[in-house]
């Protein structure tokens, strides 16, 4: 089994710090934000959990950001045990070493799971935001990952990490608050999306709009909207790819012969993977989300692109798929290309899987092929680290 390089150094003598654990999970009130678009919040709330020992300090905590459908918990903890969405990457001896770092993540600004969205009241008007949620951007939940940060007193932390769209708000991070990081990872992400990926995303949005249970919005809490179902497939279609669906399922139909039965492999798959996230997954959460990623541009407010990725100053590692159909390589590429442009210290790393924009969330491409990159990249150089063990060790 794979072991990071610091799992070998003394990792014994700290693991009593990560035991001495706070409560994993909370809730934040965080000051109102201007919204990058226009617009504002007046209150925002943030779920989130942590990992490890909370009294260490800012150089030796990360934050993770989480993708479009994932939640606060990246991985299980003393307060939840069930598996979270990275429990191959993050946890005691992995890759993001709890016994080494202090780990955060909130669930992110507008999605269902506890944070600020359409699911809160308005404060305004007493009722859901539902549909009239303003439109928020990646900038908008970096900004509210900041507003955490200050919140619980933390000023420059080791890394961010992000995937996906948890890798659109790390690059937004990074270039809004140059000086709040000292690494950064993004992985199969985008520094601004491009049309091919908004017509992917538009189908998507088009399925539950085009639902007449969606009833503009209002539609009955929890009852799981078969458009909501339709974007889920669609979006699985790019999340993946030919290969992997070609491989791994059966061709062979199976069924009464009529066309509305008659169900091959790969449809019940999608059919069972999409029913259950449409019953989980709130449809406002997933249009404005959905919407969000589309306006992912760390250009905005600046002269080009290259401005806003310029003002990145952390030492950057980028990874992509080479068969990601949703967010193509050349866009990590070009994350790269402009931070070498400005001396920005970045590397691209190339992934060759069939899982393509899916490929860090596979449980077994998270422990063989993401976990080893991540942790060579956070861990390099920190040389202090074994001296510090010792010391964290003996309080
Ligand atoms: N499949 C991932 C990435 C989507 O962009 C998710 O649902 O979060």
């Amino acid at each position: 089994m794979w072991t990071s390089r610091l799992s070998r150094v003394s990792r014994p003598l700290i693991r009593s710090i990560a035991t001495n654990s706070c409560r994993n999970k909370a809730i934040a009130k965080l000051p109102g934000i201007e919204l990058a678009l226009g617009g504002k919040l007046s209150e925002v709330q943030v779920t989130y959990e942590q990992w490890g020992d909370q009294t260490l300090p800012d150089e030796r905590t990360i934050m993770i950001f989480p993708s479009f459908s994932h939640s606060s918990h990246v991985a299980s903890n003393l307060d939840d045990p069930r598996p979270g969405w990275w429990e191959n990457v993050v946890g005691p001896g992995k890759a993001i070493d709890t016994s080494v770092f202090r780990v955060i993540c909130a669930s992110v600004l507008g999605s269902p799971y506890g944070s600020t969205s359409p699911l809160t009241i308005n404060p305004d008007t007493g009722k859901h935001y539902r549909a009239s949620f303003p439109q928020i951007t990646p900038a908008d939940m970096a900004t509210v990952h900041r507003n955490l940060l200050d919140h619980l007193g933390i000023n420059k932390v080791h890394a961010i990490v992000g995937g996906s769209m948890g890798g659109m708000q790390a690059v937004q991070f990074a270039s809004l608050f140059p000086d709040r990081l000292t690494r950064l990872v993004a992985l199969s992400c985008t520094a601004q999306t491009t049309p091919g990926t908004v017509a992917f995303r538009r189908v998507q949005r088009l399925a539950i709009l085009s639902d007449p249970e969606y009833k503009d919005g209002n539609y009955e809490f929890g009852v799981g909207l078969a458009g909501m179902k339709v974007a889920r497939e669609l979006g699985m279609t790019c999340y993946r790819s030919r290969e992997e669906f070609d491989t791994r399922f059966d061709w062979q139909p199976s069924g009464p012969t009529h066309f509305k039965e008659l169900t091959f492999d790969v449809e019940s798959y999608m059919d069972y993977q999409a029913s259950k996230f449409a019953r989980i997954f709130d449809p406002n959460c997933y249009l404005l989300l959905s919407k969000a990623m589309d306006l992912t541009d760390l250009g905005r407010g600046y002269q080009n692109l290259a401005e806003g990725v310029g003002r990145i100053k952390a030492e950057t590692l980028v990874i992509g798929v080479k068969q990601d159909l949703l967010v193509p390589l050349t866009e990590q590429k070009t994350i790269v290309d402009i931070l070498e442009s400005y001396d920005t210290p970045a590397t691209l790393s190339v992934i060759d899987s069939k899982y393509g924009h899916d490929a860090m969330f596979h449980p077994q491409m998270q422990s063989i092929v993401f976990a080893p990159l991540v942790s060579e990249f956070l861990e390099r150089n920190l040389d202090t680290l074994e001296h510090e063990q010792q010391r964290y060790s003996s309080l």
